[in-house]
């Protein structure tokens, strides 16, 4: 299952709420952003304009060899990615195979390897006032970066990437949620809908 959405859109939610509804071994997730290559082999003046939101900057390879081994029932290590936060310790990450895989991220549909190995896709919309405000708070205040420099990547990467990489592909989805309200019950009525019908066709309980 794929799930992707513009930043700010609501994916972590979403997946959050998704994964409440299931036992740990029916349910595994990948994402996109462990992917990043390291941000801590650049200066950070370097990294303060780098572009984040090109498929070049993801390690599709090593992205896409792990979805396979996942399929093929393998577990995985991963080195968590940490949003070049210095005070976090990157976790290895253990991702065991399951039932229900999770693929989440920007590029899941424009990387056509990975995306023609989804079964069921998922796009998660906001408007892009909206998203803009959660992105501003989060970067804002999660990550302590500078306001012009998160308006400067919002209109020059963040906004044009989405227009190219995933917009393209909303079409494409099995399902679109729009997400414009930061009201819990919407996102929790949606992945209790999603989680049961899947639950039905995997013959869970
Ligand atoms: N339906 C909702 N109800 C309550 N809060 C929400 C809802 N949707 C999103 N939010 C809040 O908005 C913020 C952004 O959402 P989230 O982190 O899920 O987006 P995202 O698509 O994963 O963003 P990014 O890719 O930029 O990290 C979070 O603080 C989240 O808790
Ligand atoms: O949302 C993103 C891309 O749009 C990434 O989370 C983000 O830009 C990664 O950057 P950093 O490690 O500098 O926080």
């Amino acid at each position: 299952m794929g799930i992707a959405g513009s930043s700010g859109s609501g994916k972590t939610f979403f997946l959050k709420s998704f994964l409440d509804h299931f036992d740990q071994e029916q349910v595994t997730l990948i994402s996109q952003d462990d992917y990043y290559y390291p941000a801590n082999t650049k200066t950070q003046e370097e990294n303060r304009l780098y572009n984040f939101d090109v498929p070049s900057s993801i390690n599709r390879e090593d992205f896409f060899n792990d979805i396979k081994s996942l399929f093929e029932g393998k577990t995985i290590y991963k080195k968590e990615y940490t949003f070049n936060n210095p005070n976090l310790t990157p976790k290895i990450l253990e991702i065991k195979p399951a039932p229900i895989l999770i693929v989440e991220g920007l590029f899941i549909f424009h990387y056509e390897e990975v995306n023609q190995l989804l079964n069921y896709r998922i796009f998660l919309d906001a408007d892009e006032d909206i998203a803009l405000k959660r992105r501003l708070k989060r970067d804002l205040i999660e990550r302590g970066y500078d306001h012009d420099d998160v308006m400067y990547k919002w209109v020059n990467h963040v906004v044009p990437s989405y227009n190219t990489y995933l917009l393209p592909y909303k079409d494409t989805c099995d399902r679109v949620i729009v997400n414009n309200t930061d009201d819990p019950k919407l996102i929790n009525g949606a992945t209790d809908l999603i989680s049961r019908e899947l639950k039905e066709k995997l013959q869970f309980d």
